[in-house]
């Protein structure tokens, strides 16, 4: 059989997930180029000293007997002693250039613009091709952002899709069949609840909940479980030995969690940014109204799921098991600030049209009025 020919691993979103996974993936030796989305954040990269901070904040029971001293192999050398860099990325732009260590200054003119003070203090090369990507970009940028490196990626990559919410890959589908001899990409899904947060400090970040992780090669790849794509298979033993706790199940099982995690985002993240609280406060009896309103989203989307899985309902969509499921990470990610709380305070756009507003799509598909979610996206959208 060919050996697969995969290389180096790009990263498309450099927030707190993107950098988490790439922190890790060159602790466990792989080689990994950040993509950034300007020269200029490239640059301040660089000049931060190429490195990724992370925190491991997550609560570890000292009790011997603990399952959770068993998370990580990393507890012992990352805990308790502060944060951890990484070193050994490379940083990219888009358009494909990346830039080695600076060279001699030559700064003292001020007559050049940031573009020539770039060129002149660092190497810039031109980057390799795109083997495998990791995207971990915001839902609604995933689009653009693919279609920027799209001349860049080699005619079968391998596109890891890890983010919140769902309808990315139906988008990206659509774009890569419609491009004429374009790559033909073979795609993993992922979904983690894993939490992080950005630090005040460039480029540091806090691993502030110890979460799930699943991945699955995506079924429309002509998925056969007996016959994996070589590349795909690569890939996924690369992300199974994550110190995250991965587990690659088959995409059906896959599917089950995407849904499982949207509900979680459909409730935690519009209300951490209605009421501007932590995602630990999303179920305290302060917030009367969204207590009262969980139920009821809850019932909501037991509704929907019962409608996509006619007629056998697996158990994690029943209303009880949302609410539980929902109340857990909020809880094991209590001190985190949701991404769409971030969003909002960062006058930034959200990803409500992914999250509720994918259900409300879904619910339409099977004629089901979904009003509580509807109002979610309306209130939402005032907010940002
Ligand atoms: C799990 C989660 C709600 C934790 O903050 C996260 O998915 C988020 O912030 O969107």
């Amino acid at each position: 059989m060919m050996q697969p020919t995969l290389k180096r691993i790009h990263v498309l979103g450099i927030g707190s997930i993107g950098s988490l996974f790439a922190f890790h993936l060159v602790r466990n030796a792989n080689p990994v180029s950040l993509i950034f989305k300007t020269r200029e954040k490239a640059d301040l990269f660089i000049k931060s000293g190429s490195k990724i901070g992370i925190l491991e904040q997550y609560k570890i029971e000292n009790d011997k007997n603990s399952k959770e001293t068993a998370i990580s192999p990393y507890h012992s050398t990352l805990n308790n002693i502060g944060i951890c860099y990484q070193s050994g990325f490379i940083a990219e732009t888009s358009k494909g250039e990346y830039s080695t260590e600076p060279q001699e200054k030559t700064r003292e003119s001020n007559k050049l613009n940031s573009e020539q003070i770039y060129k002149q203090t660092y190497s810039v090369k031109k980057a390799s091709s795109i083997n495998t990507l990791l995207v971990t970009t915001k839902t609604y940028q995933t689009l653009t952002a693919i279609k920027n490196i799209s001349h860049r990626l080699s005619n079968d990559p391998v596109i890891i899709i890890l983010q919140n919410g769902m309808g990315v890959i139906e988008e990206l589908l659509e774009y890569f069949l419609s491009a004429k001899n374009g790559p033909s990409p073979k795609f993993i899904i992922g979904t983690t609840s894993h939490g992080c947060m950005p630090q005040k400090k460039n480029f540091c970040f806090d691993h502030t909940g110890f979460g799930s992780l699943y991945f699955a090669e995506y079924e429309g790849n002509n998925y056969n479980k007996d016959n994996l794509n070589p590349n795909v298979k690569h890939v996924l033993e690369i992300l199974s030995k994550l110190p995250l706790e991965p587990k690659i199940i088959e995409y059906p099982e896959l599917y089950q969690q995407l849904l499982l995690k949207l509900a979680v985002n459909a409730i935690i993240n519009p209300i951490t940014a209605l009421n501007r609280c932590r995602n630990g406060l999303v179920f305290e009896t302060q917030h009367e109204i969204h207590k009262n309103l969980i139920p009821l989203l809850c019932k909501e989307i037991e509704t929907i799921y019962r409608a996509v899985f006619k007629p056998t309902m697996p158990n994690f969509a029943l209303e009880s098991n949302i609410y539980t499921n929902t109340f857990n990470v909020s809880k094991n990610t209590s001190n985190n600030h949701s991404s769409m709380l971030r969003d909002v305070e960062n006058g930034n756009k959200t990803e409500i049209d992914y999250i509720n507003g994918y259900l409300v799509r879904l619910a339409t598909s099977f004629g089901i009025d979904a009003k509580y979610n509807k109002m979610l996206c309306e209130y939402i959208k005032k907010l940002s």
